[in-house]
């Protein structure tokens, strides 16, 4: 046998071999289906938590916590994710205020309800859901919620905390996908993560989270961190997902995700919000960023949709609202 065919003979026989000792070995995840990360489940474990404080503080004769949630307009996903946020108060015990302005609403009227709330000593949170009208300015609003009532996290000013590692109000879906990593016993430490997306509120805070140091305020993540977006090369976007231990993907394309685009075993979190046809019913359904068929053949844990990082944002939002309620970040 020549020297090279028997070299690529070892080879092979060593891959074969490694494939009957990993299915020995790995009775679960691996070469079977993805373990699916339950949203709904871990939600609740999240929301019993803060109900079981909460219920501590009414026995002692406090009042409960208020979030106050300001709507405008009347957009269907805006109503739906509100109608959640109200339905987690109600479970939790906040009491919580919705109020509905119409979509021509003033800045100047909007701004100046966010004041009053701001001063309000019976409002411990308040956000405005976003989006908002087109004739009004996002940043003036996240802007002009008192910081120590945001429990978004929009505010510039938890924004600099945030980014300087100091203690703040961070975005509950980012902060919501790093607790679903902590619940699941999913390590971040000196680990590959991959971000798919930029935004403002989930992209960038979420990168933050998983490469800063978790020595400091925020407890972040300690993995090595790439961010890859919407001018990044197709070609190269396989190149880089394929690097992941932990893939995170939240652009808004379904499908965009595909099980040869991941490494096997790879921890993927899907925030994708799409809503799309049934080929088979005609009816609409939800479906995320990721090919969820395909890629759970190959990944170790994933998130579905919904059920996945949905509730969880909710359930986060409970717990900074009772956070905001304890004071326990201090804004001078
Ligand atoms: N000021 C502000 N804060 C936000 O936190 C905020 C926002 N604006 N604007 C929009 C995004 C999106 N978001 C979601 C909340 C709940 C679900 C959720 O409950 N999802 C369910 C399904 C809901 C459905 O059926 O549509 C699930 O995934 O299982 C999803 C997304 C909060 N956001
Ligand atoms: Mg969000």
């Amino acid at each position: 046998m020549s020297r090279k065919i028997l070299q690529t003979f070892c080879r092979l026989s060593r891959k074969s071999m490694d494939a009957v000792s990993q299915k020995s070995i790995c009775t679960s995840s691996r070469l079977a289906a993805a373990k699916i990360l339950d949203g709904v489940a871990i939600a609740k474990d999240m929301k019993d938590e803060v109900k079981a404080e909460i219920e501590g503080f009414v026995a002692e004769g406090r009042r409960p916590p208020n979030l106050c949630v300001i709507q405008v307009g009347e957009d269907p996903a805006s109503k739906a994710y509100v109608t959640n946020k109200i339905k987690a108060c109600k479970y939790t015990g906040i009491t919580s205020e919705k109020i509905v302005l119409p979509v021509e609403t003033t800045e100047e009227h909007l701004l100046s309800l966010i004041k009053e709330k701001s001063d309000s000593d019976e409002v411990d949170g308040l956000l405005v859901q976003l989006p908002v009208p087109k004739h009004i300015t996002e940043r003036k609003v996240c802007n002009a919620v008192h910081p120590s009532k945001d429990v978004d996290g929009f505010n510039i000013i938890n924004i600099g905390k945030f980014c300087s590692d100091q203690k703040s109000f961070v975005p509950a879906t980012p902060a919501g996908v790093m607790e679903i990593l902590r619940r699941s016993g999913i390590e971040t430490f000196g680990k590959n993560a991959v971000v798919c997306g930029r935004s403002k509120n989930v992209g960038m805070p979420l990168a933050m989270l998983l490469h800063a140091d978790g020595v400091y305020e925020t407890k972040a993540g300690d993995a090595t961190t790439t961010i890859c977006h919407r001018y990044t090369p197709p070609e190269q976007l396989k190149l880089f997902t394929k690097t992941a231990d932990i893939l995170v993907v939240a652009v808004g394309i379904p499908g965009l995700i595909t099980a040869d685009m991941v490494k096997e075993g790879v921890a993927v979190i899907d925030i994708g919000i799409n809503r799309v046809k049934d080929e088979k019913t005609g009816k609409m359904k939800l479906v995320g960023d990721v090919d969820f068929e395909g890629v759970s053949k190959v990944a170790g844990h994933i998130t579905p949709v919904p059920g996945g990082v949905g509730p969880i944002t909710v359930a986060m939002l409970m717990k900074n609202t009772l956070t905001a309620y304890k004071k326990e970040i201090t804004f001078e």
